[in-house]
């Protein structure tokens, strides 16, 4: 079993008020949100994840060693989880990704990313709070904006949660690479 790591300062979240004080939490004692452990592979963190894309076979080596680069990645990565307490797994997730700029004073942009809910507890406002409590989190970290990508049905969800398209500025365009390689980790 993996150690009880956190991906970033479980104090963050006391510290800005968030997560403890969220409305939807405050109703089930039986939840909570902190930051991922390393030890989430065995809650069931990845499985999660294959709800919302393909995630593939990793091997809990091959997690550890993503999860070692993202948390030595000074204050890049949030990975955020909803913990069933009483189940111990996890049935909630997202990431919440601070991007250093050189634009606009060395700024920092935050993006939402991989945002998902078990099936089994969709409809409880979990989504909804996961989102605020990271939107928040990238506004008390200095964030000049956030900003997500999504399919066109999950528009009415964030559009719900503040989250707007901007005349002239609401196009990701990408390129599929076919095969991906498996990334440089000391990259
Ligand atoms: C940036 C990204 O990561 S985009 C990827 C989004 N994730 C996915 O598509 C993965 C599969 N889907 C899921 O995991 C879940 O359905 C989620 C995360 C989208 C929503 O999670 P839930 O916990 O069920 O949502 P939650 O209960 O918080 O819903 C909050 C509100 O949004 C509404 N809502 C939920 N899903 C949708 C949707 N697809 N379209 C419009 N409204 C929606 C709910 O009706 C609810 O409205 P209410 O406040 O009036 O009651």
């Amino acid at each position: 079993m993996s150690a009880e790591i956190p991906i970033y300062d479980p104090e963050l979240l006391k510290k800005y008020n968030l997560g403890e004080r969220h409305e939807t939490l405050k109703g089930d004692e039986s939840l909570c949100v902190r930051p991922l452990y390393m030890s989430d592979y065995n809650r069931g963190f990845l499985e999660l994840l294959g709800e919302l894309t393909e995630v593939g076979n990793i091997s809990e080596e091959q997690f550890q060693e993503q999860f070692e680069f993202m948390k030595n990645s000074h204050g890049t990565y949030y990975c955020t989880v909803i913990i069933d307490t009483i189940k111990d797994r996890v049935v909630g997730a997202s990431t919440l990704l601070m991007e250093r700029k050189f634009i606009r004073g060395c700024a920092l942009r935050a993006r939402l990313e991989d945002v998902v809910v078990s099936p089994n507890y969709r409809g409880k406002q979990l989504g909804k709070c996961i989102v605020e409590i990271l939107t928040n989190l990238g506004r008390a970290l200095g964030a000049y904006k956030m900003t997500l990508d999504c399919k066109d049905s999950m528009t009415p969800f964030y559009e719900s949660l503040g989250y707007a398209k901007e005349p002239g500025n609401s196009n990701t365009l990408s390129i599929r690479y076919a095969a991906a390689s498996k990334p440089e980790p000391k990259l």
